[in-house]
């Protein structure tokens, strides 16, 4: 059958990292035990159960049948996890197909390509926006399991908050969002977001809305390189732009990924030393999000050491496109 693990007890820390608590108008969330520093993995967990995410046939049909092979502990972990939109005249004792429906909407998550699972512990995580999420998950193919770091420092009693979708877009916005990693739901989440963004008077709210809209911008049109709409100074341009708007505020979410496109850019073009450079950018934001451990950390460390390996070397014409700024 399926077994389900977490972690985080057997790394032999004499304290706990975080704890589950309640918190107000949020139900329970997870709190830092002591400080955190950026990039610490915080915990590693498996599936109670996975399903796939596209489904032709009744999906509570299928978590059904997924629930019924589980032990009465892992039965319980599941039914203690919170849900919304459970229809408010049924009884959830009476409802148990229903009730374990509304619970895995409100919880479950991507556990590779097409697949989305429960992690009870990690459920516990509340959301937050752009600069208020200060840890993130990743699933690992190799191991079958969920990873998730610190994207920041967190200091002891700090709540850890992840983010449920992108949240580069301004806060009328993101509160219309549904989860992408749930394509066949169809109802929101059931809350109204009151992160520290969320959370700002309206000045500086709209200050953050102006910030997030022109990092989503520039992120489309650095995609353009790829068309050839751009050339590669100019595309690089825009990755130090993206840099410079996201320090602004606070959102460092995605920099691994950015920078090893811009890394990919510099080394289309044989600027040797640009594509060194974000290269081990990329290996640095990389380790914080994802951990040392892994494919992409490796790979880019290697274009690190001889960026003549990339496998886009020389696929544009030379061009001395720049490294990052700082
Ligand atoms: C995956 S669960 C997170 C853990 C949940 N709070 C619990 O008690 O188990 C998702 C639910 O938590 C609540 N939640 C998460 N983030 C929130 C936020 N920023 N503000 C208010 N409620 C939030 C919502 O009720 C949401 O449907």
């Amino acid at each position: 059958g399926s077994s389900s693990n977490t972690k985080e007890k057997e790394y032999g820390q004499s304290e706990p990292m975080f704890h589950v608590s309640d918190i107000p108008g949020k139900g329970k969330g997870v709190l830092a035990a002591r400080d955190i520093k950026q990039g610490e993995l915080v915990l590693q967990e498996y599936p109670l159960f996975t399903v796939p995410l596209h489904i032709q046939s009744s999906p509570s049909a299928l978590i059904a049948e997924r629930l019924q092979k589980l032990s009465s502990v892992q039965k319980e972990a599941f039914f203690n996890l919170s849900y919304v939109h459970f229809p408010e005249n049924l009884d959830p004792k009476e409802h148990v197909d229903r009730l374990a429906l509304a619970i895995f909407e409100t919880n479950a998550v991507s556990a590779g390509k097409d697949t989305v699972g429960i992690f009870p512990t990690m459920a516990r995580l509340n959301h937050g926006c752009s600069s208020a999420f200060n840890v993130v998950y990743s699933w690992r193919n190799e191991h079958e399991g969920l990873f998730v770091h610190a994207l920041k420092d967190i200091k002891k009693g700090q709540e850890l908050l992840t983010t449920y979708t992108d949240t580069k877009r301004p806060r009328e916005e993101r509160r219309k969002l549904i989860p992408e990693d749930r394509a066949y739901l169809t109802q929101q989440y059931g809350f109204k977001c009151t992160c520290d963004v969320c959370a700002l008077p309206d000045g500086l709210s709209q200050a953050s809305d102006r910030r997030l809209s022109k990092i989503s911008e520039l992120y489309r049109k650095f995609a353009t390189w790829g068309n050839m709409d751009i050339d590669g100074i100019q595309a690089i341009n825009y990755v130090r732009e993206i840099w410079e708007i996201e320090d602004e505020e606070g959102y460092w979410s995605e920099r691994g990924q950015l920078a090893a496109d811009a890394a990919w850019v510099a080394a289309s073009h044989s600027d040797a030393s640009a594509a060194q450079a974000w290269a081990l950018k990329a290996a640095e934001w990389f380790t914080y999000e994802i951990g040392a451990d892994t494919p992409q950390v490796r790979s880019l460390i290697t274009v690190g050491d001889r960026p003549q390996s990339h496998n886009a070397w020389g696929t544009r014409e030379k061009l001395e496109v720049g490294g990052p700024k700082y």
